[in-house]
């Protein structure tokens, strides 16, 4: 049985991956951490990650970027293998999670579902086939909840973009205050925040006289719940590194 403690339990994330992990024989959520201390399932709830008694084998993290900085030095000081889901980091926030995978394991993604990740193979292919003729743009939309803007997802498609594209692509984020036309070397993103939508993910590629159009949209939590239990499971028991999505469905 692998034992969960699950950072941000009491958040819109954190209950679903609470829900979800009861459909599961082999793994179970011992422990919550949040601000908010209501005790929503059958585990423990603490404010103070240090304060926990149960014993847990690895942590979930669904939370805010300052959240996720506090478990990871839980996390070290435990020696613990993390999953981050948490987005929205500054570069600063960043570097201390690339630090802290130097001791322990840590699996970082923007985006648990499969299918994000197949769109990021799809769009570095179309990328090498299109080439830099054609203009990119990417749109994403989330609910009205949402905090981070643009969504941790469309800075990870840009960034596998620029992956294979030697990271020639500036992000621009808002063209409100440009008075000239795009450059080719430009990747435009843009977030729309309303209603419930669950995450949707466009790249566009723009080209003359023809457009592509890839595009991801999320039906439900669930999907990234049970890509990030899948993730806590394969992160057991493995050395200090960083790991993501693409080590996951490697190892299927
Ligand atoms: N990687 C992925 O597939 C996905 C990532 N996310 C990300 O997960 C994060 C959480 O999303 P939601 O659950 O929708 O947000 P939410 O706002 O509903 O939940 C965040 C929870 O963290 C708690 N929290 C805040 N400060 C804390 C602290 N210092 N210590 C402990 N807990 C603290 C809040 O009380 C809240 O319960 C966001 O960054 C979101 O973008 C969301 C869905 C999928
Ligand atoms: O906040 C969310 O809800 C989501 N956040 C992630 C992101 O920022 O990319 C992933 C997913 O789209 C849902």
């Amino acid at each position: 049985m692998l034992r969960v403690l699950l950072n941000g339990c009491n958040g819109k994330m954190g209950q679903v991956v609470s829900r979800v992990a009861k459909t599961y024989d082999d793994i179970k959520v011992v422990a919550g951490v949040d601000l908010n201390t209501t005790q929503n399932f059958d585990y423990p709830v603490y404010s103070n990650p240090f304060q926990i008694k149960e014993e847990f084998d690895v942590i979930i993290d669904f939370s805010l970027p300052e959240a996720t900085l506090t478990i990871l030095e839980f996390a070290k000081a435990t020696k613990k293998p993390v999953v981050i889901a948490t987005t929205g980091f500054t570069s600063e926030q960043k570097e201390k999670i690339i630090k802290a995978a130097t001791e322990i394991p840590v699996f970082w993604s923007a985006n648990m579902s499969l299918g994000v990740n197949l769109v990021a193979e799809l769009i570095q292919k179309a990328y090498r086939t299109l080439g830099s003729r054609f203009d990119i743009e990417i749109i994403e939309k989330h609910h009205n909840q949402k905090i981070d803007a643009p969504s941790g997802t469309a800075l990870m498609l840009a960034d596998a973009i620029n992956e294979v594209a030697n990271n020639s692509y500036e992000y621009i984020y808002d063209r409100h205050t440009r008075r000239k036309k795009r450059s080719q070397n430009e990747i435009g993103i843009f977030s729309v925040r309303g209603g419930t939508i669950v995450g949707e993910h466009s790249v566009i590629f723009a080209g003359p006289d023809e457009i592509i159009e890839i595009k991801h949209t999320a039906l439900s939590k669930e999907i990234f719940a049970n890509g990030a239990i899948k993730a806590a499971m394969f992160i057991a028991g493995k050395s200090a590194g960083i790991y993501n999505m693409k080590d996951l469905i490697n190892s299927m």
